[in-house]
């Protein structure tokens, strides 16, 4: 188990936040971050009106294998490297909290700052599989969603088990800066420029 010794208390502590902020929240394992991150970074800062984006490196995804995981220093530093944006907050506070279950994160950051406005971010892979996280209709019913497009998972949306069950909560992606301000459930699709980078087939090229 690794330990928080290698880690500044900067990245343990949640962010600061101030009355009013609308933050974005992007969470993901980040092994290695690439540009198709940033990519989804730059979109959500841009169509949601975002104050802060919180680039939340994971101490490890609980539906995916942990063997080949990059220590979370080595990928806090990667991810600093790649968020040049002034808006980007890189954080690793799920750490200190013991946690890997993104439903619990987000209580603990709403009880924490009552008076900001929060999206959840994720690419259209995990839209796909999005059913399978833990109290995934709390999430849902508690955050409003941006959903980035993503090469292959394109259509996942119109299938998807998240995409169904909350099809009633749709919110037309024009409507997208307004998101972060509606009471959830409330979701969006967005579409715009789009990377094939994937953290797999970066290892694949340097043999990990
Ligand atoms: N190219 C991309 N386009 C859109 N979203 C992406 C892209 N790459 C990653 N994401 C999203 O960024 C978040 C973090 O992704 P993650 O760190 O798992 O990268 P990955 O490239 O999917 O990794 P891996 O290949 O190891 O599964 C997730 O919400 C994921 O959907
Ligand atoms: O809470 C869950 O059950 C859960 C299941 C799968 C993924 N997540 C979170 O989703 C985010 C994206 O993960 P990843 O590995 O696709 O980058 C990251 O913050 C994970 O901790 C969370």
């Amino acid at each position: 188990m690794e330990t928080e010794a290698a880690l500044s208390d900067r990245y343990l502590t949640m962010p600061h936040t101030e009355r009013g902020m609308v933050i974005g929240l992007f969470g993901g394992s980040f092994n290695p971050p690439h540009e198709g991150h940033k990519l989804v970074a730059e979109i959500a800062l841009k169509r949601l009106g975002l104050d802060r984006l919180w680039w939340m490196v994971t101490p490890g995804n609980p539906l995916k294998s942990h063997n080949g995981l990059a220590p979370l220093a080595e990928r806090i530093a990667a991810c600093e490297q790649m968020a040049t944006d002034p808006r980007i907050q890189v954080t690793a506070f799920e750490k200190r909290m013991n946690n890997s279950y993104t439903a619990e994160t987000l209580a603990a950051v709403k009880a924490r700052n009552p008076d900001c406005h929060f999206v959840w971010i994720m690419g259209a892979d995990n839209l796909k599989s999005f059913h399978r996280w833990q109290k995934w209709q709390e999430i849902a019913a508690t955050y409003p969603i941006a959903v980035i497009d993503r090469p292959g998972s394109t259509l996942a949306y119109l299938s998807s088990k998240m995409a169904k069950t909350f099809d009633y909560a749709r919110v037309d992606e024009q409507e997208a800066r307004a998101l972060p301000f509606r009471k959830a459930p409330a979701w969006t699709f967005i579409h715009g420029p789009r990377s094939t980078l994937s953290s797999t087939l970066i290892r694949e090229k340097n043999g990990k």
